[in-house]
């Protein structure tokens, strides 16, 4: 009672049911993957600062997101504690600054590094483009367009990226559509969602975080004791983590455990954020042709080296218009679209005048930032023409955060763009692509399980080969 009416966030406007319960709409039906939609009605009605709870604010100002995330840089809030779903915390979820820092698998984020896998990018993207034939090959049509979920081939795409680049070998997926890994990361992304999200239900079954998925645990398991009792040695994330075994100082070595934990957090945070991204291209593409003609003359201006299907990075990474689209789509597909959560630990003034006290937690919903016209002119509409290097205005870098800012921003920043660039480059080379309208109706409908998704999970477009 005291916090709802006379703590010092009793200032701040937001629902009346929120001072006494945070997420307190959930009891009325709010389906699973929606609170983030019930928080921008609660932005678009009380403003920038809005109280989500009794000890917790939601802000869209891009100057408060700056302080609470990068001047002073505070902990992440308790919600990532209910990530942690093995015996240790992980690089993703831990609070601890101290433990962040002495995380011994940031070497294989370095740029050299992500560099040095680019053969093993290559390698599953062209199995990509042997299963998009094949599906046309199966589907096509008089026309020699055929339809392709290329929602699910790209989760498949990422899915194997990840298990080649960090897990010892492809999941296959590409080839064979399943694996264990993949439904699992699924139910586990669900898991986190919803323990996050009604901790008042999880308290009362006894559920504080979310349980440990056993197949995920045994498969990395039995991986890291293979290369171990075979003294194989493979370059890749997983090695890098299995070689801190024999670092001189114990602080710098992780135990089989932390590997496990630490591997797994690859799967939950460089998986499906990657492909549903590349996804939302292919939505905003389909729905803005114009852009799409752009993009497809920037790229068959490149040449692919002789008897190469995928471009070198060196030929991607500096496309203007490759790069525009990208960052428009993230601007209004934001992956973290349920807010950026942190602990504010000493007293604090917002904004010049409000009073935020140690212990509240504040979301920072960087994804109303992205799209609001206080910073954006078309808010809402997708304009790469606004990242392109002549525009004019530029973009506003301070309201536009995609893969978050501070010390805990995200460390795979670097790989995802390269596998976006990769992929959504690969895709307008060799196809034609064309939106079915039916799907673009159900491609309005998102949902957040801890990443930006389609409630469909699927979006089907028709495509056909460039040279058919
Ligand atoms: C488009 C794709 C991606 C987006 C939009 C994205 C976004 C983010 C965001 C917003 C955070 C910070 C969360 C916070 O501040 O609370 C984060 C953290 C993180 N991301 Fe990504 N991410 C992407 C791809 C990846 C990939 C491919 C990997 C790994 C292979 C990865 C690994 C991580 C890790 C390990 C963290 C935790 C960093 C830390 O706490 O120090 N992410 N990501």
């Amino acid at each position: 009672m005291y916090w709802a009416f006379f703590g010092p966030l009793s200032r701040i406007p937001g629902p009346f049911a929120e001072k006494f319960i945070s997420g307190s709409e959930l009891f009325f039906g709010t389906k699973p993957g929606q609170r983030f939609k019930k928080v921008i009605t609660y932005h678009q009605k009380y403003g920038h600062v809005v109280r989500i709870g009794p000890k917790a604010i939601s802000v869209s100002d891009k100057d408060i997101i700056k302080q609470v995330l990068v001047t002073e840089d505070f902990e992440k809030g308790p919600s990532y504690t209910r990530f942690q779903n093995g015996t240790s915390a992980s690089m993703l979820d831990t609070t601890d600054k101290i433990f962040h820092k002495q995380r011994a698998i940031s070497p294989a984020f370095s740029i050299k590094y992500i560099k040095s896998l680019e053969p093993l990018f290559e390698t599953v993207t062209d199995d990509f483009i042997k299963r998009i034939n094949r599906e046309i090959a199966a589907n096509k049509q008089d026309t020699d367009f055929a339809t392709v979920d290329i929602w699910w081939l790209l989760r498949c795409l990422a899915f194997d990226i990840i298990g080649e680049t960090s897990l010892g070998g492809t999941f296959n997926m590409l080839s064979n559509n399943d694996h264990i890994m993949l439904v699992s990361v699924g139910k586990l992304l669900r898991g986190i969602d919803f323990v996050i999200n009604h901790p008042w239900i999880a308290k009362l079954i006894l559920l504080r975080k979310v349980k440990k998925n056993p197949d995920l645990v045994n498969f990395v398991t039995n991986l890291i004791k293979e290369r171990v009792k075979n003294k194989q040695r493979r370059d890749d994330i997983i090695q890098i983590l299995i070689n801190t075994q024999q670092a001189p100082k114990e602080e710098d070595r992780l135990s089989s455990d932390d590997i496990v934990v630490e591997t797994t957090l690859f799967l939950v945070a460089g998986a499906e954020t990657t492909s549903n991204t590349i996804g939302f291209s292919m939505i905003e593409l389909c729905r803005n042709k114009s852009a799409l003609n752009r993009l497809r003359q920037e790229i068959d201006a490149i040449e692919l080296e002789d008897g190469k299907q995928v471009f070198h990075q060196c030929q991607l990474r500096n496309l203007p218009y490759l790069n525009a689209v990208i960052n428009e789509t993230m601007r209004l597909n934001t992956i973290p679209s349920n807010g950026l959560e942190r602990l504010v630990t000493r007293d604090i003034v917002i904004k010049g005048d409000i009073y935020v006290p140690s212990g509240t937690t504040v979301r920072c919903y960087t994804g109303i930032a992205q799209t609001h016209p206080d910073y954006w002119s078309d808010p809402m509409e997708f304009k790469p023409e606004r990242w392109l290097p002549n525009a004019d205005p530029k973009p506003d870098m301070g309201a536009y955060n995609p893969f978050s800012a501070g010390s805990r921003n995200c460390v795979g920043k670097e790989f995802a763009m390269n596998e976006m660039r990769l992929a959504i480059s690969t895709i307008i080379k060799h196809y034609d692509i064309e939106p079915i309208s039916e799907e673009m109706e159900v491609a309005r409908e998102t949902r957040y399980f801890i990443t930006l998704t389609l409630a469909s999970s699927s979006f089907k477009i028709r495509m056909k080969h460039r040279n058919s």
